[in-house]
């Protein structure tokens, strides 16, 4: 079993919003940190609230640890660190207080790692949470993640918020986290530099529609972005091109292989911005040979 987290056919239709999720699949090796993006409304919190049983799906099965399982029941629950945008922790408590509840929540609840990372972040341990910025609020919800006992961690931008500092120690803490091989992070983030830094497979969804999953090394070495005049365009293997824009005479290709591309295609440097970028607001593949 080499997958801590499996997704088949996930759909979920929002009536009201005539928004649906189509039908997606991938999974969640174990060891792995994988990164979830898309733009404002792609169907990132979606997915992650119909994994987590908080949204009802409509279609779909949901396999974890190996078992197709209800995540709602408390045991499960356990192995299943969660942090979402809009966590609301009993805010009349302060640090100290909440801990006291998380333990009878959760019979893993370990109290000293709760502390180390409390002190890592920095957070004061008796001022109420009501009076914590979002930052922090965070920084909280990360802190009880981690604290009991979770194999697997879903994350909705995690790391929103959090200055530069902070999102560099947390960065690590997540690094670590998978060092232990039974454990797996899921998490989405706008901020692109930090899953570039730290994940191993990308996962692009576009109109609650996967449209890429890739491996960050395969990425990295085959993938490029080109710029190619529009004959030299009809030359690339139609296979390849995943993505393009055109600018004036010029158009901009994300290629899946950059090896043996036609003369004239000009490669250029890239992040996973411009990866972003170009998925999101580019055509795709379905070219028009005219
Ligand atoms: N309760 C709801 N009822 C109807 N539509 C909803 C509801 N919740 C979300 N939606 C719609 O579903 C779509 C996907 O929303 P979702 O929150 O999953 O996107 P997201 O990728 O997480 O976006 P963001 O990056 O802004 O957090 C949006 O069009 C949103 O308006």
């Amino acid at each position: 079993m080499s997958n801590i987290l499996e997704v088949d056919g996930l759909r979920k239709v929002y009536a009201k919003s005539q928004f649906v999720l189509k039908d997606i699949d991938f999974s969640i090796p174990y060891g792995s940190i994988v990164g979830f993006i898309g733009e404002n409304g792609a169907g990132k919190t979606t997915t992650m609230g119909a994994i987590l049983g908080t949204l009802k799906k409509d279609r779909g099965a949901i396999t974890i640890f190996g078992k197709k399982v209800d995540v709602t029941k408390p045991k499960i629950r356990e192995d299943i660190g969660v942090v979402f945008d809009d966590m609301n922790f009993s805010s009349h408590l302060n640090v100290d207080q909440l801990a006291k509840v998380m333990k009878n929540i959760y019979q893993q609840w370990d109290n000293d790692k709760y502390n180390h990372y409390i002190q890592l972040f920095s957070l004061p341990k008796k001022q109420k949470i009501a009076g914590f910025s979002r930052g922090m609020s965070m920084k909280l919800s990360i802190a009880v993640a981690l604290s009991h006992g979770a194999k697997l961690l879903i994350l909705d931008e995690a790391t929103a918020g959090l200055d530069p500092v902070a999102r560099d120690d947390i960065l690590e803490v997540f690094i670590d986290f998978v060092k232990d091989k039974d454990h797996a992070i899921f998490l989405s983030s706008h901020i692109t530099s930090d899953i570039e830094k730290i994940a191993d497979e990308l996962i692009f969804i576009k109109n609650g529609e996967i449209i890429l999953k890739v491996n960050k090394d395969e990425l990295l070495h085959n993938y490029a972005i080109v710029q190619c005049r529009s004959d030299t365009f009809h030359e690339i293997n139609e296979d390849d091109v995943l993505a393009y824009i055109t600018k004036d005479e010029m158009l901009n290709v994300l290629v899946s292989n950059k090896h043996g591309l036609p003369r004239g295609c000009q490669i250029s440097d890239f992040t996973i911005d411009d990866i972003t970028l170009l998925l999101m607001k580019g055509e795709n593949n379905e070219r028009t040979h005219s």
